[in-house]
């Protein structure tokens, strides 16, 4: 070989290197390097066992008997998740619709926005954040609204990311993350002006739980919304390919068992709530949120060979492989229950706690 085609070689490889690892992955909002990747509060031996014990617990969600150990199983599964989730996807773990002209990371601030906008707090006001992974959501909402947010996440290593990033964006004095099982919170009654929760109460075995905790903590008065993940009303329990699509988002997502829309304000209502207002936020004219899901496949497959040589080098945790076939997998049975329109992780509720029990 001359030395000019070895030139031309050279530069080719590196040139196709860089679109490989750099260009393809511009898109996403980086918080994470692939070097970087951990099982979270996990140690990095101990990451492929918990990741068994995490699939057979899940692996047939309708089966789960014993609830009290979800939440605990939900906690194994932020810790195999949080680095990939903030590596492939951003800050904040959920969904939005698609915005035309408008950048996915833009599309998602929208989202979050509305929610605090429906709260109708005022700057200052203390909000609760039920479920708040590392705090996306959380720091537009305290820098769009001002109003003071507190986080509760079972999973102390997404407690420490979200206090990293909320310092970074200088929004720590706005913003506080609590370590705790939103089914047990330790917050005092009648202590929050407003609360909101983005895809997080689908991981309570029982949402009466979850949603009475919010009611106590809630000031009379005070509004909560949430989006929620839930089946509509095209879902059919007798359709074996339903089934096996909801069954793959359940156990891919740590949901012990996917609620139907209809059971939400029936929830809100026994728990003592006000239904101000529901909608399915992904019905048209909203744009699909799940394009960004399908967009992202070639990503994905770069993400799984880079994954699959750090872990051979001993760089990142093996069971990190096993986690990102999972997600992988899960990935395409949300954009199949997306485009049957069999499910939603966006069904919007809005509540009231009343003024007085009486009201
Ligand atoms: C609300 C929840 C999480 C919703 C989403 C944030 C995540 C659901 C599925 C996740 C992903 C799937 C495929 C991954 C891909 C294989 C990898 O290379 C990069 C990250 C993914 C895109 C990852 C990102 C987050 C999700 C979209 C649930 C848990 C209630
Ligand atoms: C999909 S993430 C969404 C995070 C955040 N709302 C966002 O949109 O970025 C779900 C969150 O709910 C939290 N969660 C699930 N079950 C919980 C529980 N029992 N108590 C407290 N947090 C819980 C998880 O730890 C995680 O932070």
């Amino acid at each position: 070989m001359d030395s000019l085609t070895l030139f031309c070689t050279a530069s080719l490889l590196a040139g196709g290197l860089y679109w490989f690892i750099c260009i393809l992955g511009s898109a996403e909002q980086k918080g994470k390097r692939a070097v970087q990747l951990s099982g979270g509060s996990i140690a990095k031996e101990k990451v492929q066992d918990k990741y068994k014990q995490y699939w057979s617990f899940f692996r047939r969600p309708k089966e789960i008997e014993t609830t009290e150990r979800v939440p605990a199983f939900v906690d194994t599964f932020y810790n195999l998740v949080t680095d990939i989730y903030e590596w492939g996807w951003g800050q904040s773990f959920h969904f939005s619709p698609s915005i035309p002209g408008k950048s996915h990371r833009e599309a998602t601030r929208i989202h979050e926005e509305m929610a605090v906008d429906l709260l109708n707090v005022k700057p200052g006001a203390r909000i609760l954040d039920a479920g708040c992974g590392v705090g996306g959501p959380m720091r537009a909402i305290a820098a769009h609204s001002g109003a003071n947010v507190v986080g509760i996440t079972i999973n102390e290593y997404q407690v420490n990311r979200a206090q990293m990033h909320n310092k970074k964006a200088g929004l720590d004095k706005q913003c506080e993350v609590v370590c705790g099982n939103f089914l047990q919170m330790p917050f005092d009654d009648n202590s929050f002006d407003g609360a909101y929760s983005i895809e997080a109460t689908c991981h309570a075995p029982k949402l009466e739980e979850v949603y009475g905790e919010i009611y106590r903590v809630l000031k009379p008065g005070a509004l909560y919304v949430s989006y929620e993940w839930v089946t509509t009303e095209l879902y059919r329990g007798e359709d074996p390919e339903h089934v096996e699509v909801i069954q793959g988002i359940e156990r891919g997502d740590a949901l012990p068992g996917l609620r139907n829309y209809k059971d939400i304000a029936e929830v809100a209502k026994k728990v003592g709530f006000e239904v101000i207002k529901e909608k399915d936020l992904a019905k048209p004219p909203a744009q699909p949120w799940w394009t960004r899901l399908k967009m992202g496949r070639i990503a994905y497959w770069r993400n799984h060979i880079l994954i699959t040589v750090l872990a051979w080098l001993g760089i990142a945790p093996k069971g990190v492989v096993d986690v990102h076939e999972m997600l992988f997998v899960t990935a395409d049975y949300l954009t199949r229950g997306g485009e049957t329109g069999i499910f939603t992780p966006m069904h919007m509720i809005l509540c009231r706690k009343p003024e007085s029990k009486s009201d």
